[in-house]
């Protein structure tokens, strides 16, 4: 108790032993969290190795304290591991600081809602890329889907054309991003990078083989962030570059001040970048394969609503957007459905505060149970479904939940939502006027369910999906497409 009559939040007593915490399904640790809830309530306090974590569970609650409250709940934790593995350029995992806030002003006038459209033309060119790639290998949709994500962030912020294979770059940043997580190894990512003090614990870490897979992290982290970056500020100083996130910031160094800093932050702002898109939007369109095998006539409505607006001889554009109300409605119902990002990051307190009666001390961990929101019942009744119809209201118009929450809160939202929205939509309404998505078929020709594991880690989305991805117009050869398309094959 802080006083009298002012007490810490309520929640779980006789937590799991560490070796019961590391048995549990990381990227379902917000269902357990979800679980103790249930008891606890809508903040939930526990102590974990001396470690305070404060759990909001509900939508309300996180925008009463993340959003209203920002000046104390807008902090990250420190993380020890942070300098060893080279981590340390990751806008994400900042403190509340100077360096943050550069960080936060070169994204946004990079990603907020008016610049993003300078990057429409490359994300629907990316999208075409996508198409064109999945005709020619369907089996291999899922390597297409993760060069769509990792190529549209490339070109928007670098300039940069990734080749459809072994691409120099995208292996290079590919490399440094499995090593940052390998560094934890999978079953303990999330609980490492969620509860970083563990790793004051020796016992469980073997400390050769972290101190080896840091040397290399560090090393693969020195590549990814300045390989990409010097290829575009020697493009942007000579004036070849097309418009992208570097060449427009070099622009504005003058605001910035000093220029040593600025060019640090810009380089690490354009590598975090990578990692936020790469991850999210690859993992979140897995979840819209998932979601349209499943439910076949969801598929069909929207395939219906795209024909009737569009036809058959062209493909979709960002132009067609307001037309096409059900293809928005499944971009919100996938990322509700199954939030890749169930707990978001941790928030850190920079002072205590007092909520409902509850002490909330400086130095906790403030987790927003994302996963636990898009499961609200009353909200979103039957939330286990797919239902887009849920968007909808009587009068037939999309209603205002943008589902937001997906994104996080307050001062540490994602700086790259509206950027991550806009290629997500255009991708889906591509796949979907192009292939049909069908559950893979048994010895015998009959569909079945696909069998599939979900990620481990701090992201979820299911891995190696098996799909039946199949042209809508069999007549469609890659040739073809890229006639339709404008592209050449
Ligand atoms: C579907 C895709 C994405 C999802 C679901 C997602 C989700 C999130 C969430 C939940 C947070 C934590 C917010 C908080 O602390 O309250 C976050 C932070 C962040 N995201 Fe994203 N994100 C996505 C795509 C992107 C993209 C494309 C970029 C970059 C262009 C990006 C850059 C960032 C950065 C830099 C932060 C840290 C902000 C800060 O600490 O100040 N994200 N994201």
């Amino acid at each position: 108790k802080s006083s009298s009559n002012i007490s810490f939040p309520p929640g779980p007593k006789g937590l799991p032993m560490l070796g019961n915490l590391l048995d549990l399904n990381d990227s379902q640790l917000w269902v357990s969290f979800s679980q103790w809830a249930s008891t606890h309530g809508n903040v939930m306090y526990c102590k974990l190795f001396g470690q305070q974590i404060v759990v909001l569970q509900s939508h309300e609650v996180a925008k009463a304290l993340l959003e209203r409250r920002s000046s104390i709940y807008s902090d990250r934790p420190p993380i020890s591991t942070t300098e060893a593995i080279g981590s340390g350029f990751n806008s994400a995992q900042l403190r509340y600081s100077d360096e943050w806030r550069m960080h936060r002003r070169i994204f946004h006038q990079s990603f907020r809602p008016e610049a993003v459209k300078d990057y429409l033309p490359i994300q629907l060119r990316k999208a075409r890329q996508l198409l064109q790639g999945i005709i020619e290998a369907p089996e291999r949709y899922q390597d297409h889907i993760d060069l769509f994500a990792s190529s549209v962030i490339m070109s928007a912020v670098y300039d940069y054309e990734a080749k459809p294979h072994n691409d120099p770059l995208l292996l290079a940043a590919e490399k440094a991003i499995k090593v940052f997580l390998e560094v934890a190894n999978p079953q303990t990512a999330v609980i490492l990078e969620a509860f970083p003090f563990l790793l004051k614990l020796p016992s469980w870490f073997p400390g050769a083989k972290f101190k080896r897979l840091a040397i290399q992290s560090q090393k693969n982290a020195i590549a990814m962030v300045n390989i990409p970056f010097n290829y575009a500020r020697e493009r942007a100083m000579t004036a070849t570059s097309n418009q992208c996130m570097v060449s427009e910031s070099f622009k504005r160094l003058d605001a910035f001040g000093n220029a040593g800093e600025f060019e640090l932050a810009l380089k690490s702002t354009s590598a975090t970048a990578f990692i936020g898109m790469t991850r999210f939007t690859a993992s979140t369109l897995a979840v819209f394969i998932l979601a349209m095998m499943l439910y076949p006539d969801v598929q069909k409505r929207a395939q219906e609503e795209i024909e009737a607006v569009i036809g058959t001889d062209q493909l979709p554009t960002f132009e067609d957007r307001p037309s096409l109300p059900y293809v928005d409605a499944i971009l919100r119902e996938t990322l509700r459905w199954h939030p890749v990002f169930p707990l978001g990051l941790p928030h850190y307190t920079s002072d205590s505060d007092v909520y409902n009666g509850h002490y909330i001390p400086k130095g906790a961990l403030v987790m927003a149970n994302i996963g636990a929101m898009s499961q609200d019942e009353v909200k979103y009744p039957n939330p286990d479904e797919f239902k887009p119809e849920r968007f909808f209201q009587a009068d037939g118009q999309l209603n205002d939940d943008t589902v937001d929450f997906i994104f996080g809160f307050g001062r540490r939202v994602c700086v790259g939502r509206y950027f991550a929205t806009a290629s997500l939509w255009i991708s889906m309404v591509s796949l979907l006027a192009t292939f049909h998505f069908m559950r893979p078929l048994d010895n015998e020709g009959k569909e079945v369910d696909p069998v599939f594991q979900w990620s481990t880690g701090l992201s979820s989305h299911p891995v190696s999906l098996p799909c039946r991805v199949i042209p809508r117009h069999p007549e469609m050869t890659a040739h073809m497409l890229a006639d339709v398309i404008g592209l050449s094959a």
